[in-house]
């Protein structure tokens, strides 16, 4: 199965990729998705984040109030380390059963939508990565236009990701999404025609002999690893 690490900056369009993405039948794994379910009442993640940040982050209902852990973690950067090292390792394990569910249910392809693929290193155990660009400006735009927030709101959860072009360097394919909606919808055909070429019939070499896909799953995330080290 070719995993696809599907990124970009906050607002930049991924989840309208990965829509497309998922209406063409291709298997989705949402990190977003992923990091509510692991903080959800009762959940080892939740206790850690409440005796850490005390109960004033919860709403009524005992859920997190997430607009107001977001204000206090998106304003300081040692607190939002702790609520990364608390949920980041939770989301990565239910990710990688995911991935396993698919592949065993015997998918060509599968996309991993994760915004921070590249902050946490995740890039390195994906067969390629996509980026989904836009310019800053109309990314703030549109953060604060689908988040009804301020300004600053905005450019504090902007600033508490890698800027773009670094993740431009590692990306295998870009997706542009600085026009309409239509425009972005066409190159992400060309993406997936693509990548279902690339994937071509190996894969099912792989999933029926699983020695053999464990095997080139090593030489080419290790090729991978080599290429990247040689662009430095
Ligand atoms: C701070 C929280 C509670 C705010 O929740 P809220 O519902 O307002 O935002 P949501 O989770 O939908 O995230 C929206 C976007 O914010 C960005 N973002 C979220 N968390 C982070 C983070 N820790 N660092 C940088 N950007 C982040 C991503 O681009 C994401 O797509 C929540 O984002 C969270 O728990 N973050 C930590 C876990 C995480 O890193 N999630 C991202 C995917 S693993
Ligand atoms: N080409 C486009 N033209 C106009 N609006 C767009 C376009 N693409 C996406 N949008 C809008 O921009 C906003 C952000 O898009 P989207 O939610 O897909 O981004 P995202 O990268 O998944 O964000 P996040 O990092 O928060 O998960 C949404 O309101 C979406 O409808």
């Amino acid at each position: 199965m070719l995993v696809i690490g599907l990124t970009g900056g906050i607002a930049t369009g991924k989840s309208t990729v990965s829509a497309q993405f998922a209406k063409q039948g291709i298997p989705l794994i949402d990190a977003d998705v992923l990091a509510r379910q692991v903080v959800e009442p009762g959940t080892r993640a939740y206790k850690q984040i409440v005796a850490h940040f005390g109960p004033d982050i919860l709403r009524e209902d005992g859920y997190l109030d997430r607009p107001k852990l977001g204000q206090v973690v998106f304003s300081d950067e040692q607190k939002r380390k702790k609520l990364n090292s608390i949920v980041h390792p939770a989301v990565s394990r239910a990710m990688v059963w995911q991935v396993l569910k698919y592949w065993l249910a015997g998918h060509k392809l599968c996309l991993l939508d994760i915004p921070l693929l590249v902050e946490v290193g995740l890039y390195k155990w994906v067969g390629k990565v996509i980026v989904v660009y836009c310019s800053k400006e109309i990314q703030l735009q549109r953060l604060m236009a689908r988040d009804k927030s301020t300004a600053e709101a905005a450019s504090a959860r902007l600033a508490a990701q890698l800027p773009i072009v670094d993740k431009l360097k590692l990306a295998d394919q870009v997706i542009d999404n600085s026009g309409t909606v239509s425009d972005l919808q066409k190159q992400v055909s060309t993406s997936i025609q693509k990548l279902n070429e690339e994937a071509g019939w190996f894969w099912m070499v792989s999933w029926i002999l699983p020695p053999i896909g464990i095997a080139s799953a090593a030489v080419i995330l290790s090729w991978r690893a080599f290429i990247r080290s040689r662009r430095k």
